[in-house]
């Protein structure tokens, strides 16, 4: 066991940077293994909820590695800090006040219930704000990088952090994963957090909040619940997605976001797609949460990527070569949490080696990932995906046929495989149907400057290649 726990320490220290493995993995105790079963024990709440959104697959891997078996690894409070459930506050909520930017009102906000009864077990002694709100401290503006595919996103997000409740109420981030959605809810919330130190924040991922309803049904605890939620000043609900189908939920969301917003207390949502297009979700909290701002991040561009790396690697102390850091931003496209995987395993590598970090030493270290990369995105992958998605054949992407619905998604597809593999414009033309170079040029352009003006479009092709790229 202390065994095991040595190993696996020892693993994350290397693959992780100093900062996240001092921040998350150090504090974590093993606390018994049997039978297929390992308990973890995280210091708090909020390291508990981290560990297990990012580290639960890695561990889990690593685990079952060492004892040969499936195991099945639970994450839960350490023992020695849980608080006993009566420590918390269930003093009713006061009206939420309007005075200042977010509402505080620093008398009334001493009555206030900080948790509701459902999740009882996090109040910290140090910062009781800053924990119980559980924003992450390391998710800033400062580091957040910006290019094209996030400048509005960015300027939204500071917008909002400037005036919460004031500008654009809700705030709704939508884009594929790993592309920053939360980076930048955090961010807004630390910048608020920093500016207004009494403010009654709160982040919670979606799914969360679907365990604090279930649990708030469970023990008839609804009053708590409410209390809550609606004297926040500010609410980060990440992922809403999770809502999708879950009446119960969505009916509680809907009474605290009409309460929040009547009291100009701001909302900030993510999901991994537009309101219209969330499956399962209530009508009118669709046309709620489209009633402030609702702006797209997109996948980040080459220099974008490439001034990530760079920025990434600087923090670990490392200057990357501008031929090393355009290698890895070319080949890996799909999103940032894949880049800084990526950046994480040369940095491994060439310590582990000891050798500098070169063209040769990135293709060692990602042998694998680019394999797979290489390996999934071929035309051939690019023409079934988009029939499927079109809804017609695979043939047609050959056919001379061109009716309109199907020369359309033939473009698209002709567009991506421009895009996403390294194949030359007569080769593409050649794959579908032994078309002119010429003609594969014109679709390449005629989409290209479509995505730039029509937002269903760019939304369109975007499904597409994080579909692609897996
Ligand atoms: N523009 C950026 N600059 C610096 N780091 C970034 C940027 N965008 C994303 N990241 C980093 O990439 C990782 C993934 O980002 P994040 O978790 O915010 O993605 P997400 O869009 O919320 O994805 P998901 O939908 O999977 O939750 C995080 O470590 C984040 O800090």
């Amino acid at each position: 066991m202390d065994n095991f726990w040595q190993t696996c320490s020892n693993q994350l220290e290397l693959e992780l940077t100093p900062q996240q493995y001092t921040a998350w993995i150090k504090p974590l105790v093993a606390l018994d293994y049997e039978d297929g079963k390992l308990r973890i024990a995280a210091p708090n709440r909020f390291k508990l909820d981290w560990v297990k959104s990012q580290f639960a697959n890695r561990i889990t891997a690593l685990a079952s590695e060492h004892y040969q078996r499936p195991v099945d690894v639970q994450f839960v409070l350490d023992p020695k800090n849980s608080m006993p459930k009566k420590a918390v506050s269930s003093a009713p909520a006061p009206m939420p006040s309007s005075s200042g930017a977010l509402g505080i009102n620093a008398a009334a906000d001493k009555t206030v219930p900080e948790m509701p009864v459902v999740t009882p077990d996090n109040v910290i002694a140090n910062n009781p704000r800053r924990e119980q709100s559980r924003v992450n401290p390391d998710l800033t503006f400062e580091n957040f990088v910006t290019g094209k595919a996030n400048q509005l996103a960015r300027a939204a997000a500071i917008q909002v952090a400037n005036n919460p409740g004031v500008s654009y109420n809700p705030l709704f981030f939508y884009g594929g994963v790993g592309l920053g959605k939360t980076h930048l809810i955090h961010a807004i919330g630390n910048q608020v957090m920093a500016d207004q130190p009494g403010a009654r924040i709160r982040y919670i991922h979606a799914e969360q909040y679907v365990r604090d309803v279930v649990t708030a049904y469970q023990r008839k605890g609804f009053d708590d619940f409410k209390h809550y939620y609606h004297s926040l000043d500010m609410l980060l609900i990440d992922d809403i997605q999770f809502f999708g189908g879950k009446s119960r939920t969505q009916e509680e969301f809907f009474y605290a976001f009409e309460a929040l917003i009547a009291a100009k207390k701001q909302i900030i949502i993510t999901s991994d797609t537009y309101p219209k297009e969330i499956t399962g979700m209530d009508d009118r909290l669709i046309s709620r949460f489209d009633s402030g701002l609702t702006v797209a991040i997109e996948p980040p561009e080459l220099e974008m990527r490439v001034a990530i790396l760079m920025k990434k690697a600087e923090s670990e102390g490392v200057m990357l070569n501008d031929d090393v850091a355009f290698f890895v931003a070319k080949h890996l496209r799909s999103n940032v949490r894949e880049l800084e995987g990526a950046l994480r395993k040369i940095l491994a590598y060439s310590r582990f080696h000891g050798k500098d970090i070169t063209i040769d030493v990135v293709k060692e270290a990602l042998k694998d990932l680019l394999s797979v990369q290489n390996r999934q995105i071929s035309v051939e992958n690019i023409q079934k995906t988009v029939a499927d998605f079109f809804n017609i054949k695979v043939a047609d992407m050959y056919s001379k046929r061109r009716p309109a619905n199907i020369a359309r998604p033939r473009q698209i597809a002709m567009y991506l495989a421009k895009e996403l593999t390294q194949k030359s414009l007569p080769e593409i033309g050649e794959l579908f149907g032994g078309r002119d170079h010429t003609t594969v040029l014109h679709a390449v352009r005629k989409i290209a400057q479509d995505r730039t003006k029509n937002a269903e479009c760019n939304h369109e092709l975007h499904v597409l290649e994080q579909t692609l790229k897996g």
